[in-house]
């Protein structure tokens, strides 16, 4: 498949919803997501490299969807290692520096690394040789993709169980949890896209998520394209529309949660379930198996990524703040579970005590 039939395969798709990635048996089309949404731009990553800038850069985003990158990035870092030496033991070993570097790329987002070992150790490993290996990896590469979509229909249908006989529903979220996050409907805006398919969705409330906007940019961009009602607000209105009687319930993705049901998404989730608590609406967290860490327990052991000070002082380019101070900028922050009145999976919701629901999800995951 060249570029322009990808990009067309892919505006095609995107009347359904999203989509951000995909693999023509070459290369990976990434849409540059730090591009919208005001230019849609496809980025053709030959080499996994790229792959790994646009990790890093944010151009694909979101937990489930860096994993879904950086599962193909692996057969662009395999290919290269098997042109890059003869001998089967250099072959490997620039593999597995490949892997890590991608690996590293984003530190809080568990996904990225699920997906990296999934491969590593499942297809890597136990295959003799790279050459060997190489289809196999793109065969569970793929695999890691399709399953993300049925994972997201499934927590789609399992979140919406939450809402049944209610119509009306006013939802608010944070950052964006949406097919451009994921391969599939989005995790929270998978249930959002199931409540308004139901005819239950008044409309979605839209944190614009401060300071790199995925919320305005990307949720507002997502959610208006596919015809679902939103309404922007800044981040700093959230608690009050709340006070003001607009928020029936609030529903977030994740990037990691532990066996206790600490949940780490994009800086600003935790101001808005205390919100939420105070103002006794229901704090959701939508996210597939893929983002538990199933080996940590407390929501203070998840590495938050600090990002740089630039994209506080500026935006666009345009400086919003003398540059020569000091900033803090993490991307993430850990909402405690007491604050979650539940998580909603591809497996049904699960609600507290969560370290024993986490720990019966895990149960029926690694049988
Ligand atoms: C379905 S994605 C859930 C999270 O990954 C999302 O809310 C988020 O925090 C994304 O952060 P980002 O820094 O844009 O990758």
């Amino acid at each position: 498949m060249s570029l322009q039939e990808a990009v067309s395969s892919l505006n095609t798709l995107k009347s359904q919803s999203m989509k951000s990635i995909t693999w023509n048996g070459e290369s990976l089309i990434l849409l540059d997501q730090t591009q919208l949404p005001t230019e849609e731009i496809y980025i053709d990553c030959t080499d996994w490299r790229q792959v790994a800038e646009a990790i890093k850069k944010l151009r694909v985003r979101g937990a489930p969807a860096i994993g879904v990158a950086a599962g193909y990035g692996l057969i662009l870092a395999a290919r290269e290692a098997i042109a890059s030496a003869p001998d089967e033991v250099t072959q490997r070993a620039n593999f597995l520096e490949f892997a890590n570097i991608l690996k590293e790329t984003r530190p809080t987002a568990i996904n990225l690394a699920w997906a990296i070992d999934r491969i590593v150790t499942n297809i890597v490993f136990p295959c003799d040789t790279m050459v060997a290996a190489l289809p196999l990896i793109e065969a569970e590469a793929k695999a890691i993709d399709l399953e993300d979509q049925r994972l997201n229909e499934a927590m789609a249908k399992a979140g919406a169980t939450l809402f049944e006989g209610k119509k009306g529903i006013r939802i608010l979220t944070h950052c964006n949890a949406g097919a451009l996050a994921t391969a599939g409907l989005g995790t929270a805006l998978g249930v959002v896209r199931e409540l308004y398919s139901q005819g239950q969705l008044e409309r979605v409330y839209a944190d614009e998520t401060r300071p790199l906007l995925q919320g305005a940019r990307l949720t507002a961009f997502e959610l208006h394209h596919d015809g679902i009602p939103v309404t922007l607000l800044t981040d700093n209105m959230a608690a009050y529309a709340m006070q003001q009687g607009l928020i029936d319930a609030v529903i977030v993705g994740a990037d990691r949660i532990t066996t206790e049901g600490d949940v780490a998404n994009k800086i600003g989730t935790y101001g808005v379930a205390l919100a939420a608590k105070a103002h006794n609406i229901p704090f959701y967290v939508a996210a597939p198996y893929s983002t538990f860490d199933f080996t940590l327990q407390k929501g203070s052991d998840i590495p938050i990524e600090m990002r740089s000070p630039e994209e506080v002082l500026c935006f666009g380019g345009i400086p919003t703040a003398p540059t020569d101070i000091e900033v803090l900028n993490p991307a993430f922050d850990v909402t405690p579970h007491e604050l979650v009145s539940a998580i909603i999976t591809e497996e049904g919701v699960l609600t507290a005590p969560y370290n024993k629901s986490i720990a019966d999800m895990a149960k029926k995951i690694i049988k």
